[in-house]
């Protein structure tokens, strides 16, 4: 089930970007969010790994890495429509009291801040799992901010297609890497938005690392940051994250090492990826 291309939040379109509407569910309305999934999973990243906790997982993004480990939420979209309502309730079915709003890019849809609000003042504690392009509206109820900013080592390019699809099934042509590489490349990071939204909320930098080249990037990135805030302790080192690129537990098994030597190295934290040791990153998980 395609979901239509407006999706992506953006005028750029989705790979193949003119399927017709449809949709499972409710019909597309202001109050309806495109779902790709929902389950009950422990956390598997960052400073909250191994709480258990509900997954709410929207289809579309504005960026295009292609690494992307959720491949039919950004490469090429589905997902049923639904009300807020129906995912407040299917929230409450799963039981966990700690909810993760993750996508795509889940801040691409506006009706995603209705649905934190209804979640927050039901009592939820509320992770928002972002690429840190889009600035929530002011108050927005978040109780962590999970932003993972995108390397330039995450843009794809003709010789490096996207990751999470075996190359048979996907409809990514070379005229759609073209225009994701530069489209990527200019969207990925905004120092701005970056640094509301560590002022803002408590955050944590959550960076995809692909091996020892990328530190430079995170490093200056961090400083950028902390420069843009009144309070830059804000931004410790605590609070920046490497993360071990990997979607598989054979391409794990071959970057964690360097990564976690690199956290011990430069006094950043390792966060593991618990879904991928435990589940191969299975759907549902
Ligand atoms: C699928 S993204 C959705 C949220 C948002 N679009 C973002 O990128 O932060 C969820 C998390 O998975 C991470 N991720 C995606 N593909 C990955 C991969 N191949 N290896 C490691 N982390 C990955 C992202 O960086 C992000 O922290
Ligand atoms: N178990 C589990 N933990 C996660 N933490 C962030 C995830 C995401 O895709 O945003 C994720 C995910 O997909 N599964
Ligand atoms: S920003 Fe997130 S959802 Fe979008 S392509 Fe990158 S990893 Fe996938
Ligand atoms: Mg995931």
């Amino acid at each position: 089930m395609p979901v239509t291309s407006d999706i992506d939040g953006d005028a750029w379109g989705s790979v193949g970007g003119d399927e017709a509407d449809s949709t499972d569910g409710a019909a597309p309305g202001d109050d309806a969010l495109p779902i790709n999934e929902l389950f009950a999973s422990l956390q598997g990243e960052g400073t909250l790994a191994g709480q258990p906790s509900t997954f709410v997982r929207t289809a579309g993004c504005n960026l295009r890495c292609w690494f992307c480990d959720s491949y039919h939420t950004s490469w090429e979209p589905t997902g049923s429509w639904l009300a807020v309502a129906e995912i407040v309730e299917a929230v409450a079915a799963r039981g966990p009291d700690h909810v993760v709003v993750t996508g795509g890019e889940p801040l691409v849809h506006d009706g995603v801040i209705d649905l934190v609000r209804d979640l927050a003042a039901r009592g939820y504690h509320v992770t928002v799992e972002t690429n840190g392009t889009i600035v929530p509206p002011p108050e927005t109820p978040i109780d962590l901010a999970s932003v993972s900013p995108k390397l330039a080592s995450s843009t794809p390019t003709v010789d490096r297609p996207p990751a999470g699809v075996d190359p048979a099934d996907s409809d990514v042509s070379d005229a759609d890497l073209e225009r994701w590489s530069d489209a990527h490349e200019a969207a990925r990071i905004d120092r701005d938005a970056l640094a509301t939204i560590v002022s803002r909320y408590e955050t944590q930098l959550k960076f995809v690392v692909t091996g020892p080249d990328d530190l430079p990037e995170i490093e200056s990135l961090v400083a950028d940051v902390r420069d843009r805030l009144a309070d830059p302790s804000r931004l410790s080192d605590d609070r920046v994250l490497l993360m071990p690129e990997g979607q598989t537990r054979e391409r794990l098994a071959e970057t964690r090492r360097v990564v976690a030597d690199l956290a011990l190295e430069h006094g950043y934290r390792y966060t593991p990826r618990l879904h991928v040791d435990l589940w191969n990153d299975a759907p549902e998980t």
